[in-house]
């Protein structure tokens, strides 16, 4: 099993700051979901957790071990990312080979199995795969090499439905067989809500929950009725959004609820699915409590 810890990572671009003194750590065999808005700064975070960009400031710690220019520790994470790092001319099974050169536990099997379910050619050269197919050979190998800790950034970016499917069913599978950690990032909230166990919100280079998923939704709801009522009731409550039809209103509270106050009979409280909860607290105004 695998320790990341961060320290207080900071990045600066100039004179634009994406990260501010983030700190968290990675438990073992954990499903995480990291999520924030466009330009939140999530592919930063994990190109700087495996030292693919240097921290303005601040230090990543694996098994109690700097990240940096250290190779041993660095083989226990692999990042799947959106660049593409392989060579145009190399084939399928070659990056195969070469990928277990730095993770000799890569596990052929388990690749050649995905391969042939997801109908990828061995023998093809990487520029003549399509946007989807990069996603997915990139997404084998992120499953198949033997890193206890797998960083995924956008893995379904141009994969089918029933590819996404398929790839999140074989994640599954691959974690029951070798629990390891996992952290997944993703705008497919509702896609992934069923199997992150722990969520990490980024908002304005702030981590603003490092939760997990059941404790958030304990925490969430929807009030519902007419207006005037609702607003009464969820008045000075962690109000994060609301909709409105007609003259039915649904406030969404993140946070306790007041006990005390007296539901009326026309309002209802309901719980919130993962997606609604994310887009409510990333909302420019909200403030996560
Ligand atoms: N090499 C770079 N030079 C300058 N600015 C950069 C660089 N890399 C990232 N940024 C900026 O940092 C911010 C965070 O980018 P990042 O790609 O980490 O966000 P993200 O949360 O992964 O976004 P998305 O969900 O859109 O992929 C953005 O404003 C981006 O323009």
């Amino acid at each position: 099993m695998t320790e990341v810890t961060l320290n207080q990572i900071s990045k600066t671009f100039g004179k634009q700051t994406v990260l501010k003194e983030i700190s968290f750590q990675l438990k073992p065999n954990t499903i995480y979901g990291l999520l924030g808005r466009n330009g939140a700064g999530k592919s930063t975070l994990l190109n700087i957790l495996t030292n693919r960009i240097p921290a303005s400031s601040g230090e990543v710690q694996i098994d109690g071990q700097s990240n940096i220019n250290n190779d041993a520790a660095l083989g226990k994470i692999y990042l799947m990312s959106e660049q593409n790092l392989y060579p145009s001319r190399m084939k399928v099974f070659q990056i195969f080979r070469q990928t277990a050169l730095f993770y000799p536990g890569f596990d052929f099997e388990l690749a050649h199995q995905l391969t042939a379910k997801f109908g990828l050619n061995e023998n093809l050269r990487f520029s003549r795969l399509s946007t989807g197919y990069h996603s997915i050979l990139k997404d084998i190998i992120a499953l198949s090499v033997d890193a206890d800790v797998v960083l995924l950034d956008e893995p379904t970016l141009g994969l089918d439905a029933n590819h996404r499917e398929l790839f999140y069913q074989e994640l599954m599978e691959t974690y029951a067989d070798r629990p390891r950690t996992f952290v997944i990032s993703t705008h497919l909230i509702e896609e992934i809500a069923g199997l992150i166990e722990n969520v990490l919100l980024i908002k304005d280079g702030n981590l603003v929950l490092n939760d997990s998923t059941e404790n958030l939704l304990a925490r969430s709801y929807a009030v519902t009725g007419p207006e005037k009522q609702v607003q009464e009731y969820t008045k000075g409550l962690n109000v994060i959004g609301h909709d409105s039809l007609g003259k039915l209103r649904s406030d969404y509270v993140f946070g306790k609820l007041d006990d005390e106050r007296i539901l009326p009979d026309t309002v209802s409280v309901d719980g919130i699915d993962l997606k609604k909860l994310f887009i409510n607290l990333t909302n420019r105004e909200s403030e996560v409590h």
